[in-house]
């Protein structure tokens, strides 16, 4: 099973990493910022340059670590920040320590050519995204210029795939140790383009303490529970279905409804249906089998006879007494 976490969950994660250790909060960053900068290398190298756009918290303190690690390597980095980092926090000491060229956010202009490393808002999103941030996301998703999201492209809730305010759509987004929530929900899912989870170093252990409650939709979470057919199992030990259609101009649902029946594994699908509809359900089924039920006793004896261990009825179904 695959766990998400919630933004919470996650900053949880974090703390739990730095108090078991080996790496405190910096050695994460360096390690989440070489891991994007891994990213952006691989797949963009050729690009004309790279603008790192970061915001006060550490998701900027990510995007502080990917524009040093590109610089170093010669590329034409820039930094543009939508504020000074936050007093006492990992990005001020990762950004005290940056050597790229660092200018106020509302003076940057998407360029073709170059990327954009969005490293403005992460998990802690705590409003909807205005000013010149809002500004700056909006050119991004005008221009088309590619961008690189930084845990989650800006303005995206982690929780919930939501936009809070605008958010422009990345070519790439990485996160860290386990993806969460947004990055599977619509729209944040469209938003975040490929999505790669890097291993920042974080002990997998953290999460019996977290005890995650949302996991990946795949087969993983499900298939112990999915039955298996023994080899000697045959449709009569494999349940009746009985299906209510309605009258003649109202009979898609149930037929839908009994193949439905009949594809996740029962036995026997009988779709019971009032005598002026039989002729339409006929032209379409094959091998679920139809009958005559329009009244009370129709559908005792029907009872009586075939046992059925489930019934599926909608708003239109009706008896005669
Ligand atoms: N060492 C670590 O902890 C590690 C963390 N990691 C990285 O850190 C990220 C989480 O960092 P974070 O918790 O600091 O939150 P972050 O997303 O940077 O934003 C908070 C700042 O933004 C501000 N703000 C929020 N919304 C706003 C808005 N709409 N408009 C304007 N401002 C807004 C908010 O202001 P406030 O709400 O306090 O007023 C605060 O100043 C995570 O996504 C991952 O990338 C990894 O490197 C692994 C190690
Ligand atoms: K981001």
């Amino acid at each position: 099973m695959i766990e998400l976490l919630t933004p919470q969950e996650m900053s949880r994660a974090d703390a739990l990493a730095m108090e078991k250790g080996p790496h405190d909060g910096a050695g994460l960053m360096d390690r989440a910022g070489a891991a994007v900068a891994d990213a952006v290398l691989a797949r963009f190298a050729g690009a004309a340059g790279f603008d790192i756009l970061c915001g006060p918290g550490n998701n900027g303190g990510d995007g502080y670590v990917v524009a040093d690690l590109l610089r170093e390597r010669g590329l034409d980095t820039k930094v543009w920040r939508l504020a000074m980092p936050r007093q006492g926090s990992d990005c001020e000491a990762v950004a005290a320590r940056c050597h790229a060229e660092c200018a106020p956010l509302e003076d940057y202009r998407p360029l073709p050519g170059r990327i954009a490393v969005d490293a403005l808002f992460g998990a802690g999103l705590s409003k909807p995204v205005g000013g010149a941030a809002a500004r700056v996301l909006g050119s991004l998703a005008e221009t088309g210029v590619r961008v690189v999201a930084v845990d989650l492209p800006s303005g995206v809730s982690g929780a919930t795939g939501q936009v809070l305010g605008i958010a422009a759509p990345a070519a790439l987004t990485v996160t860290f140790f386990r993806r969460k929530p947004g990055h599977l929900l619509y729209p944040g899912r469209a938003l975040c383009g490929e999505t790669l989870v890097a291993d920042i170093g974080i002990d997998a252990r953290v999460l019996d303490e977290i005890a995650p409650r949302c996991f990946v939709n795949d087969p993983a979470l499900w298939r112990a529970e999915w039955p298996v057919m023994e080899p000697d199992l045959h449709k009569y030990r494999r349940g009746h279905v009985g299906v209510f259609s309605g009258g003649p101009m109202a009979t898609g649902a149930a037929r839908l409804s009994a193949r439905a029946a009949a594809r996740i594994g029962a036995g026997a699908v009988t779709l019971l249906s009032p005598g002026a509809a039989l002729a339409v359900n006929a032209m379409h089924l094959t091998s679920i089998m139809l009958r005559r039920v329009e009244e009370e006793r129709e559908l005792l004896e029907f009872h009586e006879e075939r046992r059925p261990k489930a019934y599926v009825l909608g708003r239109v179904s009706a008896l005669a007494s």
